[in-house]
């Protein structure tokens, strides 16, 4: 049997041994090569929940706090702090970024974030167009129609026409590439103003950097912000951790971060912190990978079930009562906002009022409801199975994505996560 080999390469070992030297402390854990998932922490001997596995001296975070402030100064009030961070990873001095030169050499390459970052594939996998697109990578063959990328990410469909909605509802979890593609650019329009000769390579991996690897963090003695975005720091060395659904714990006062165990480990196991409870789409768009198993993974229904509710006066009494949008399905079913939305299509207003707001149940048909849940089910494989066909007739005729098969794969295996979510919860909602 081939032994994996974990080693983490040179650049890993000068900067774990830097870390060290700065005050980092390693507890049972070092870098270490997982196939897949580039680098990330194995355990060095059994490790107990609860014990504190890294520990970072707030001295060598790297928070907003540390911009110089003629740099800082710059950007106009109210520019998000990743963009300033970003810009002055691109643009600080050798002199000044000197203490991290070893950490910047562990980071993965802007090629890595190509290859894995939807917002940065080809126009015909669903990439955007960015300063650096060429003309013919930005434009595509007009036969080639088709949306690859799953629709929480995308925010659009094949097999459905997307309606204007009635109202714009916060959404955490859905159009997620381009509510992504709309904070790059911002941040790109804030960078330029500021500092008109930016490098735009550079800026948009440094600012990706920030997104896939920063923690939460709050100065002592400051207020959280208001946008918690802006309550961001880059850890050396914790930075090596990567996702798994375990619980979190981690914590910072004035001195420390400290990364705890969730879960026992033994010798040789990978060691995970959790990014937060992100469905799979997430977690593509964001951080460039999905689960296999994910306990927290969910799809929406919402174009679907307005699309199918045809009717402004029920998208009115929707809105009013609170149901409107944010239509979740698991695998083990569909939300309580779903069941509410599939008794409007058929229960008269008065026993539907009565229904959300006091429990009565006149009116109220489950098989009706389960036939209805289960078509919006239905529309949605259907979705996946057309996606599916496309992508491999794509692979056997399309230059682009043959040249990118393995990205196309990853949207394969996507789509039949996606095809399994409906039909368990198919079967579940007949339970
Ligand atoms: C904070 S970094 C973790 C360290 C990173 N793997 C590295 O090589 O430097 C976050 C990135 O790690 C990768 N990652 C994290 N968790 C993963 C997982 N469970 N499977 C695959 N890749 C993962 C993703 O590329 C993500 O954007």
């Amino acid at each position: 049997m081939m032994i994996p080999d974990y080693s983490p390469g040179d650049e890993h070992v000068a900067f774990t041994e830097w870390s060290l030297a700065q005050g980092v402390i390693a507890n049972g854990v070092t870098p270490a090569r997982f196939p897949g998932r580039g680098l990330g922490m194995i355990a060095t001997r059994k490790i107990k929940k609860g014990e504190a596995v890294v520990q970072v001296p707030t001295s060598i975070i790297f928070t907003v706090d540390d911009v110089p402030f003629d740099f800082r100064s710059q950007f106009s009030e109210g520019t998000a702090v990743q963009t300033i961070m970003a810009a002055f990873l691109t643009h600080g001095s050798n002199e000044e970024l000197e203490k991290y030169q070893l950490w910047f050499k562990a980071w993965p390459s802007r090629k890595d974030f190509e290859d894995s970052l939807p917002l940065l594939w080809p126009r015909e996998l669903g990439g955007l167009i960015w300063p650096d697109t060429t003309t013919s990578e930005g434009a595509m063959d007009s036969a080639f129609k088709t949306n690859l990328l799953p629709p929480c990410i995308s925010g659009s469909w094949n097999s459905i026409e997307r309606l204007p909605r009635i109202k714009k509802y916060e959404t955490e979890h859905q159009d997620l590439e381009p509510a992504q593609g709309q904070r790059l650019r911002k941040a790109w329009a804030d960078a330029i103003a500021a500092f008109p000769e930016t490098d735009w390579t550079s800026f948009s991996y440094h600012w990706l950097i920030l997104n896939t690897r920063s923690f939460y963090w709050v100065g002592a003695g400051q207020d959280p912000p208001e946008n918690r975005n802006d309550a961001m720091a880059l850890l050396p060395f914790a930075d090596y951790f990567n996702h798994s659904n375990v619980e979190c714990d981690v914590k910072f006062d004035e001195n420390e971060y400290t990364l705890r165990a969730t879960e026992d480990y033994d010798k040789g196991d990978e060691v995970y912190m959790s990014y937060g409870s992100h469905p799979n789409d997430f977690l593509l768009a964001e951080y460039g990978f999905y689960l296999e198993k994910n306990d927290s993974d969910c799809i929406y229904l919402d174009e679907i079930v307005l699309g199918d509710i045809d009717n402004h006066e029920k998208h009115e009494e929707l809105w009013l009562n609170q149901y409107y949008g944010e239509y979740r399905v698991t695998r083990q079913g569909v939300c309580y906002r779903t069941e509410v939305a599939a008794c409007l299509k058929y229960m008269d207003y008065k026993d539907w009022t009565n229904h959300i707001l006091k429990g009565s149940t006149k009116g109220l048909d489950e098989n009706k409801s389960e036939g209805i849940i289960k078509g919006w089910l239905g529309a949605y494989v259907s979705e996946a199975d057309i996606t599916m066909t496309a992508i491999r007739a794509a692979l056997e005729s399309n230059g682009v994505i043959q040249s990118h098969h393995e990205k196309a794969e990853v949207l394969l295996s996507r789509w039949a996560q996606i095809k399994d979510i409906c039909e368990c919860a198919s079967v579940a909602v007949s339970l």
